[in-house]
């Protein structure tokens, strides 16, 4: 029996296994707006077997994209757009997950490929970042973001809310708050960003005021029966890993406390300067410590593309859901390769019936 190919229960939502793709930016949006590469997009994921497709940061004001061609929930006409793609990614038998995000002192950006870098401050494209301080990313995002106010602050946090509510109306039935990755929220967090004076900075519980106040705003509109996660930065590579881990366990007990119901554990992405152990399923053991210690259910990601790997970690108890990303844009139906790998009975039927029906009977050898 294959632990990957267990269903996974939280709340009132059951997974058909452990499989989930990660939010993948698209850079595919005109103002904000999904269309049709996102609905064939995320329906060919939805179609390949995962159990939760969670799309990706989408964000919950203009200036809160992480460049022009992002996602946005502000407004409801991307809601409109964005529930064919909650409604395709259910017909095809997966979950359809959600990630909401503001990019803080990362906005503003070119496309990766067209230089990953600020968009030049006299082009019309550009608009103002913000974080908790004047301190820029550097390296390729080196513009100085102005420091939130307190206005600032409660305006973003209403903006989580009204995505969030946006969200629900659209169809969606799994929520991620963006609280990783070097954008806004893992600013607030992050040393490396945030050297306010006031109630958001300073020991972790100010740094981490802002990612317990929005998670408070959202769980107010999300419903409790849906789940209602978070994939949060609990490590920097940059040195003070242990303190950071720490930290970071202690503000996520604080949010498990607020309602969170599951962590998506990642890296913080702070600074340019961080030393990152590239490797298979390298993160893997860092989210089995937070899982031990928070007692939290947690997903993670990074490397886990080969099918026993990613069945191993479940099945020794490290994660709950393995995040499965790059890989599915190589392989959208790399859940039937997993199925067959693992040797799980029937395994074609991880795909839908026109596909599954002659697979059965027929393997590409
Ligand atoms: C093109 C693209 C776009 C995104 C990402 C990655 C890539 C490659 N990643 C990170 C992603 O979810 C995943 O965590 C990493 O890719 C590591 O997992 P894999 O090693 O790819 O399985 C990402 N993470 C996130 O939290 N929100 C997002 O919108 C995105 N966007
Ligand atoms: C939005 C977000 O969290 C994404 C945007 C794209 C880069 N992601 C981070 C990343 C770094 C190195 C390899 C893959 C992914 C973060």
């Amino acid at each position: 029996m294959s632990a990957l190919f267990t269903p996974f229960t939280l709340k009132d939502v059951t997974l058909r296994n452990r499989i989930a793709v990660p939010p993948m930016c698209q850079y595919s949006a005109v103002d904000g707006l999904a269309n049709d590469w996102h609905l064939a997009h995320y329906t060919s994921l939805a179609r390949g077997g995962a159990g939760l497709v969670i799309v990706e940061a989408t964000a919950v004001s203009p200036e809160g994209r992480i460049s022009p061609a992002c996602l946005g929930l502000w407004n409801d006409e991307q809601a409109a757009e964005l529930a064919r793609i909650a409604a395709a990614i259910k017909a095809a038998g997966a979950v359809p997950g959600i990630q909401i995000a503001h990019a803080g002192r990362k906005a503003n950006a070119n496309k990766p490929w067209e230089g990953d870098d600020h968009i030049a401050q006299d082009d019309p494209r550009s608009w103002e970042t913000l974080s908790p301080s004047a301190i820029a990313f550097g390296h390729h995002l080196d513009r100085v973001p102005r420091a939130m106010t307190h206005e600032d602050i409660a305006h973003v946090q209403a903006d989580f809310a009204a995505a969030a509510r946006r969200a629900k109306e659209a169809g969606f039935e799994w929520l991620e708050l963006h609280f990783a990755h070097g954008y806004l929220a893992q600013s607030f967090f992050s040393v490396h960003a945030n050297r306010r004076e006031d109630e958001y900075g300073g020991d972790w519980r100010g740094r981490g005021r802002f990612l317990l106040e929005t998670l408070d705003a959202v769980r107010t509109v999300w419903p409790a029966r849906l789940p209602l996660t978070a994939r949060f930065g609990v490590i920097e590579y940059d040195g003070r890993d242990e303190d950071t881990l720490q930290e970071a366990i202690a503000l996520t007990k604080a949010m498990a406390d607020k309602g969170l119901d599951m962590l998506n554990v990642s890296i913080g992405f702070s600074t340019p300067d961080a030393a990152i152990p590239w490797g298979p399923a390298f993160l893997a053991p860092v989210a089995g410590r937070v899982r031990q210690e928070t007692g939290l259910p947690v997903a993670a990601s990074w490397g886990i593309d080969n099918p026993h790997s990613a069945d191993a970690t479940v099945a020794d108890g490290v994660l709950d859901l393995v995040m499965i990303g790059r890989v599915h844009l190589a392989n959208p139906h790399w859940s039937y390769q997993a199925a067959l790998s693992l040797g799980i009975d029937r395994p074609s039927w991880v795909l839908p019936a026109p596909y599954a029906h002659w697979l059965e009977r027929y393997r590409p050898n």
